[in-house]
This record gives structure tokens, C-alpha cells and sequence, in this order.
């Protein structure tokens, strides 16, 4: 893990939403295995005094960190004109800034003791815990064309990812030169966060786009697996061991920039779901279009929710498993042994144009060769049976650099 919490207080220790386990003690599902609410237990609870240290070590944080409940993705463009020296200032303000944040603290004052004096810090997380904040600096492969003398400075493997098949793309949600996550518990501590950070950027960077993402759509070590807003269990095959991630997270090539190893690189893919449509189909097809059951989350050729698929089994003459099913598509198995690291958020914009739920998932990945994404969807935008019910509107890669170590800022050997 890149970082341990500090801190650890009873005192804040609150259940998860809903009051969890005995609230929902009535609710079940149908079509077979029933999954009874009484698992959600201790490990959902929330300790909002959790802060994280941003010197972490070798990697950022909000990327092994297990997910906090809410996001704040924003997307940034570079002011033409912007000089290298410019950026320098401030990726050293910005990485200033993340420190204090993640420890609870505002960035300068809330209440200037002038009376004409601007708050330096906007003062909405005033009273607020850590809620384990983590922000993560991300940099797109646009920032190191010729505009603002990067050029020929960039990761080796950072390219616009190419068009894919099924892509639905908009451009408004696509790119950006820069990126900021922000991860916390409490969403206000994270919306505080970016709003801060954008507005130390201010006359340097313009937003692009922005994600607010809500109930955790991955499972981190140690974490209950959550439910995307299909209702499916998400992330019970993610990575989640330190082996796993010194083998497909961690930038290690050393032919990569100094900055970059101990990075990754992060894929975002804003993945609309047709909900009204899902809700329409009977849980079989459900199941049949995931490959495992609902309740329980479970391989279709098992039982239990850690179960290990078995794609090759077979009743009636028919695979158990369709091989054009998600997760037959998807497993490490079917993909020479690939994996990534997945770290979504769902994510609501309320109504669309037509009166429809506009919600979806807001895919994140981490890999350390951006090429296994590219493989993966490429396979899956094709035959995948999920296709039916969602359609990719956003894209974007970013490399993420190193964490610094205390007394340096982020990617600092990019500036020479
Ligand atoms: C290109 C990579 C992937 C995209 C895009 C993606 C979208 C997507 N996934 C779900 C729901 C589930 N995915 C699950 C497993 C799973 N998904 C991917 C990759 C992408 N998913 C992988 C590598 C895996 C693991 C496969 C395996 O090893 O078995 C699951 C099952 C539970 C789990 O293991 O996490 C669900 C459910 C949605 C709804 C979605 C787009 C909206
Ligand atoms: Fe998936």
C-alpha cells in the first residue's frame, strides 16, 4: 500500500449510509441466491478522523489508497502562453496545497483579521475532518506538445488513447492537459479540495470537464465490494494485493522519466448507462449479460461471490458462462493474464434531454502500460453483452507521476 492512515479515533467511527446493516434487514433479492443485507457490517463503517499523508513514499496516493465513498474529477487545460516556468511554480503550489488539505487544514486563512482582506481559503471544509482525502495529479498528453516547452519531456507510453470500437464520444468530455482526483468520505471535503486547487491555478488553467462520482464503484484490499448502479456487485476481482500492483500498476521501466517510476497511467472512460432499460430486463438476462448473479455476485459457474469462474463450463451443451458475458470477456484468464486496477465512481448529471436517469459509471484505471486498457476495450466494445445498456461518452488518459518526497513537489525533475 502506498499509504497508511494516521490516526485512528472511535470517536468519529459512524455506520455507513443508511445505518447499514439493520436498516436493511427486510430488503432482498429475487431470481436465486439471496444476498442477505446483515453482511454489511463493520467494514463499512467510516472513520472520518482517517487522514493520509501526501509524502507517501514511492506512489500517489488515490490509486492503492482503498476507495473513499466520493469523487471529484476535474479536467484542466493549460492558458496558452503558460511558460514551463509557470507550470513549475505551480505543480511546487499545488503539491504544497494537497499536503495540508489531506491533513484536515485550510490552505491559509478563512476569516482575514483585515476587513477588506479575500480569504485565502474559500472555508467550506473549515469545521470538516480529513474524511481520508487523498488528490492525485495527473498529466495529459497534450501538456507536452509545443505549447509550453514540454515538449520531447513526456512519459513514453503517453498517447490520446485511439478511437474505439462502440465509441460514442463527445468532446466536451474528452482530453484535458491536466487532471486533479480528489477522493474523500465526506464529498464536501473533496469538492473543497478541487475548488481550491483550481483557484490557485487561477489565469494559468481553465476547467474542462468535471465527474462528481458517489458510492464507490470498486473495491479496494480489505473492502466489502460495492454496487455499481445496475446493482451489481463491482470489483471483487480487482487488484488488489502489492505483488498485483508492482506488476501491472507501478511504472517501473527505467527508460521512463525519473518522475515516472513509481507512476501509472490513468484511463477515465465516462460510461452512460441506459437505466431504464436495464430495469426492464428480467434479472436472467441480467445475470446472463454479466456472468455472475446479482445477489450474492457470484461466477455463474459457482456459488459464492470469490468463487473463481470456471469459462470453460459447460450444461445442457450451452456454456455456463457466455464467453460474449462481461466478465468472460474481461478475466485476466481470457487476456493472456492481464489486469488493471479499477477505481470507478458512479456518477449522476440528473435528467437527460428525453426526462431519462443520466447516471452511469465513471470507469477509473490504473495500469502501468496503457496498451492493456486499449486491448481490453477494444475486445469488449465490440461483442460485449453489456453494450446493450451503455454507451462510452468520455475518454481521457493522464500519467500520473511519483509521489514527491517531503520538501519537493510533484514531477519536479520534469522542470530540470
Ligand atoms: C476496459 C475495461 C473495462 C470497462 C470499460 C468496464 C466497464 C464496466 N464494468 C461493469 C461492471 C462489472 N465489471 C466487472 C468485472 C470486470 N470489468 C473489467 C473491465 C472493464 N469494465 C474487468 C477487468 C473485470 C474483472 C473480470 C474478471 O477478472 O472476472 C464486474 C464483475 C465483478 C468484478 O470482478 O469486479 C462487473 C459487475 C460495468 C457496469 C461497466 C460499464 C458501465
Ligand atoms: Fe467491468
Amino acid at each position: 500500500m502506498s499509504a497508511e492512515p494516521r490516526g485512528f479515533s472511535r470517536r468519529r467511527l459512524i455506520a455507513g449510509a443508511g445505518g447499514g446493516a439493520v436498516v436493511g434487514a427486510a430488503v432482498g433479492f429475487a431470481g436465486g441466491r439471496a444476498a442477505s443485507p446483515a453482511q454489511a457490517s463493520a467494514s463499512d463503517a467510516l472513520d472520518l478522523s482517517t487522514a493520509y499523508d501526501f509524502y507517501t513514499g514511492d506512489h500517489q496516493v488515490g490509486i492503492a489508497t482503498p476507495p473513499q465513498r466520493h469523487l471529484v474529477f476535474m479536467s484542466l487545460d493549460v492558458v496558452e502562453g503558460t511558460t514551463a516556468e509557470q507550470l513549475k511554480v505551480l505543480f511546487a503550489r499545488w503539491s504544497a496545497a494537497m499536503a495540508t488539505m489531506m491533513k484536515g487544514d485550510p490552505v491559509g486563512s478563512v476569516e482575514p483579521s483585515r476587513a477588506n482582506g479575500v480569504p485565502q481559503d474559500t472555508g467550506e471544509a473549515y469545521d470538516l475532518s480529513p474524511a481520508s482525502l487523498t488528490l492525485t495529479l495527473g498529466l495529459g498528453p497534450t501538456l507536452f506538445d509545443d505549447r509550453f516547452g514540454l515538449a520531447g519531456k513526456g512519459p513514453r507510453l503517453l498517447e490520446e488513447i485511439p478511437r474505439l470500437p462502440g465509441d460514442e464520444l463527445q468532446a466536451e468530455l474528452c482530453g484535458g492537459d491536466l487532471a486533479l482526483q480528489a477522493c474523500a468520505d465526506d464529498p464536501q471535503v473533496a469538492y473543497h479540495a478541487i475548488r481550491g486547487l483550481t483557484r490557485i491555478g487561477r489565469g494559468l488553467v481553465t476547467t474542462r470537464w468535471t465527474v462528481l462520482g458517489f458510492g464507490r464503484a470498486s473495491a479496494g484490499k480489505g473492502q466489502k465490494t460495492p454496487r455499481n448502479l445496475m446493482g451489481l456487485k463491482d470489483g471483487t476481482r480487482n487488484i488488489k494485493t502489492d505483488e498485483e500492483l508492482d506488476e501491472f500498476v507501478w511504472v517501473t521501466d527505467p527508460d521512463e522519466p525519473a518522475w515516472m517510476r513509481g507512476g501509472s497511467y490513468l484511463v477515465t472512460r465516462k460510461i452512460n448507462m441506459d437505466i431504464e432499460v436495464w430495469d426492464g430486463t428480467t434479472v436472467e438476462t441480467q445475470h446472463a449479460t454479466i456472468g455472475r448473479d446479482k445477489g450474492e455476485g457470484a461466477p455463474l459457474s459457482g456459488e459464492k461471490e470469490f468463487d473463481t469462474p470456471d469459462f470453460k463450463a459447460v450444461r445442457h451443451g450451452e456454456p455456463v458462462i457466455d464467453p460474449t458475458s462481461h466478465v468472460a470477456l474481461a478475466a485476466s484468464e481470457n487476456n493472456g493474464g492481464a489486469k488493471i486496477l479499477r477505481r470507478g465512481y458512479n456518477f449522476t448529471d440528473g435528467l437527460n434531454s428525453l426526462g431519462q436517469l443520466d447516471a452511469g459509471l465513471f470507469f477509473i484505471a490504473f495500469q502501468k502500460d496503457p496498451e492493456t486498457f486499449v486491448d481490453l476495450q477494444r475486445k469488449l466494445g465490440r461483442v460485449d453483452l453489456l453494450n446493450e445498456y451503455i454507451a462510452h461518452v468520455g475518454s481521457a488518459i493522464f500519467a500520473v507521476p511519483r509521489a514527491p518526497r517531503s520538501g519537493h513537489f510533484l514531477a519536479q525533475e520534469l522542470f530540470g
